[in-house]
């Protein structure tokens, strides 16, 4: 009868259950291995261990179509056994799935070890994306000499990825087909469990675009006073190259250049953590104490002895900042390339905010120790990071000694804060609006390089600094194109990190709307238990219930909305408005005389 197969299938769904966590610690082992020292041997065991937990997982998700589960009464017993029956890529038949590993880990590989001439010195060739070119771009103001390695990092990270990339879309949409999606951007799509997700997205940036155009606007001004009408127009699209960073996706590098109000006191962090002597593992414990200040977890001992903080030199390592799970409730890890900067400051509470969800559901089941949806597991850090950021923090641990908060000032501080977190939008939604189109096959391998630069001119409004033909495929020079990792997470994150600082402001009792002496600009929730313990309250659920419950618990909200955002940057909106009108800055851009398609 159903009710000795529910207690059989309860039982039988925890021992599956035990099974799988000892399969992803040794995964996660074996990948370990390979991006913290990338030898053909290493990705040789580590591709032999993926086939070998494939098969396991294959004869796991046969037996769970022995129970009839959908009829079970017990929510987190059916939610857990609908979760085993998705089977993943592992539904791929071996050599298929082997090819596909292999195409990404080739795409990742390239990616990681990619070397660049200097510019002016063809014969020094052993520039690095981090943390040389990433260095360049930060500080460089000659526009020749970042054209020069934006085209050289786009030859050698994008277009020698093209091929496998195809390969890559082909396979991955076999598995989706195998898992009952129509392709990987439905797949993809089912991780946040709403039936209209990309309407979603649409919605919020209809919401957004407004205040973008307007900055985006007084950003060219700003630009094309500095580097001359000749390379900055008018009315056009900003050259992507000129932003501070390879993608162009946030501008924080150009903020002494361009900020509002020059004359005011310079908020150099960078500087201050230099001449302060900060070392790698400062912001480590830095980062540490504030989630502990929260009364949320300490890293625990293996995770200071197991991580890598800074890049070796004896070996190739993968250098996009990561945060591991090995699943086995003790042994957590970072892996990231520091160096002593604000960006990587903010990485460092970005990837420690990873771990701390993971301290916080490891208790959960192996198969609910995720995000409430991916874009929640990337906002935890951020959201944290939105308090470290605050003058008042950083006042707090001696990063700057900013005078007191004024208009001026808080028009300064909401700039550096949106040249971070506005212009990142646009980028993040055309990432996987692109590969969307990839998957779906409304985007075709002769169309990729056209079809990418045409969204980012659209919806970023900035344009290649070269022409670009379909031999290059600039979109592959981005990590996580080339890593097989989803984009709209971040999206999400940055979205919904504004409703979860709200929310833990008021608790905190550092944000009371209308009390313009607890303005949400000023908030610093650092040291409040209440918002850590209803910040804990939310992650200790993991993926064990829908997302719009998880967002419920803390903030009241059931749905990701823009107005959190909106709200953090009201004033700067208002501010630029008034300033696009004074220099009657041209608001939006026309289509880009650069030749693409
Ligand atoms: C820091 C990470 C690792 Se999950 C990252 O990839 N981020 C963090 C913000 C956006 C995105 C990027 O670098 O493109
Ligand atoms: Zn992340």
């Amino acid at each position: 009868d159903l009710e000795a197969s529910e207690q059989e299938g309860r039982e039988y769904i925890m021992h599956l259950d035990k099974m799988a966590g000892i399969r992803k610690n040794r995964a996660a082992l074996a990948e370990w291995a390979y991006t913290s020292n990338i030898t053909k041997e290493n990705e040789d065991n580590r591709i032999q261990v993926q086939l070998e937990i494939s098969q396991q997982e294959k004869l796991a998700w046969e037996e769970t179509k022995m129970y009839r589960w959908q009829d079970f009464q017990d929510f987190s017993l059916r939610r857990m056994f609908k979760k085993y029956s998705q089977l993943g890529v592992a539904a791929l038949p071996n050599d298929k799935y082997k090819q596909l590993m292999l195409s990404i880990s080739g795409m990742e590989s390239n990616y990681a070890t990619a070397k660049i001439c200097a510019y002016k010195n063809e014969t020094k060739c052993d520039l690095s994306l981090e943390p040389d070119l990433t260095e360049i771009f930060a500080k460089s103001q000659d526009p020749e000499e970042l054209k020069y390695y934006w085209v050289e990092w786009h030859k050698a990270a994008g277009a020698r990825a093209r091929q496998n990339f195809t390969e890559y879309v082909q396979l991955d949409n076999e598995a989706a087909k195998l898992n009952n999606f129509d392709d990987v951007a439905e797949w993809w799509q089912s991780e946040y469990e709403v039936p209209d997700f990309e309407q979603q997205l649409a919605k919020i940036w209809e919401n957004v675009k407004p205040l973008y155009q307007q900055l985006h606007a007084y950003v060219r001004k700003r630009l094309r006073d500095k580097y001359g009408e000749e390379v900055v127009s008018a009315r056009g699209p900003i050259p992507a190259h000129l932003l501070g960073n390879m993608w162009a996706q946030t501008w924080n590098n150009i903020e002494s250049f361009t900020r509002p109000y020059p004359d005011k006191k310079e908020v150099d962090i960078t500087q201050a953590m230099q001449d302060q002597n900060y070392t790698s593992l400062k912001m480590f414990r830095m980062s540490d104490e504030f989630f502990r200040s929260l009364n949320l977890t300490a890293m625990p001992e293996k995770f200071w002895k197991n991580s890598i903080i800074e890049k070796p030199t004896d070996r190739e390592i993968v250098c996009h900042a990561s945060a591991w799970d090995f699943y086995d409730g003790e042994d957590f890890r970072i892996k990231q390339c520091s160096t002593i900067d604000y960006e990587y400051f903010q990485t460092t509470h970005h990837e420690m905010g990873h771990v701390q969800y993971f301290l916080q559901y490891k208790d959960q089941p192996v198969v609910f120790r995720d995000g409430a949806n991916p874009g929640f597991h990337e906002a935890v850090g951020d959201t944290i990071a939105l308090s470290v950021s605050s003058p008042k923090h950083l006042r707090r641990v001696g990063l700057t000694s900013g005078d007191a908060e004024d208009e001026q000032t808080e028009i300064n501080q909401l700039y550096k804060m949106g040249i971070d977190k506005i212009v990142f939008l646009p980028f993040a939604y055309t990432l996987d609006l692109f590969r969307y189109g990839v998957f779906r096959g409304a985007t075709t391998p002769d169309d990729y390089n056209c079809h990418y630069w045409r969204l980012r001119e659209e919806l970023q409004g900035v344009e290649p600094p070269v022409t670009r033909t379909e031999d290059d495929f600039d979109a592959a020079a981005k990590y996580h194109v080339s890593a097989d990792v989803e984009y709209a997470r971040y999206y999400v994150s940055f979205i919904v990190q504004f409703q979860f600082h709200r929310a833990l402001c008021q608790i905190a009792g550092e944000y009371v709307p209308e009390d313009l002496t607890k303005k949400l600009v000023d908030c610093d929730i650092y040291q409040s238990v209440a918002a850590g313990n209803a910040l804990s309250n939310m992650l200790k659920m993991g993926s064990s219930r829908p997302w719009p419950d998880a967002m419920e618990a803390l903030t009241g909200q059931r749905a990701m909305r823009a107005d959190g955002l909106l709200e953090y940057f009201r004033p700067l909106h208002d501010w630029l408005q008034a300033e696009n009108q004074r220099t009657g800055e041209y608001i939006g851009w026309e289509s880009s005389n650069i030749q693409y398609c």
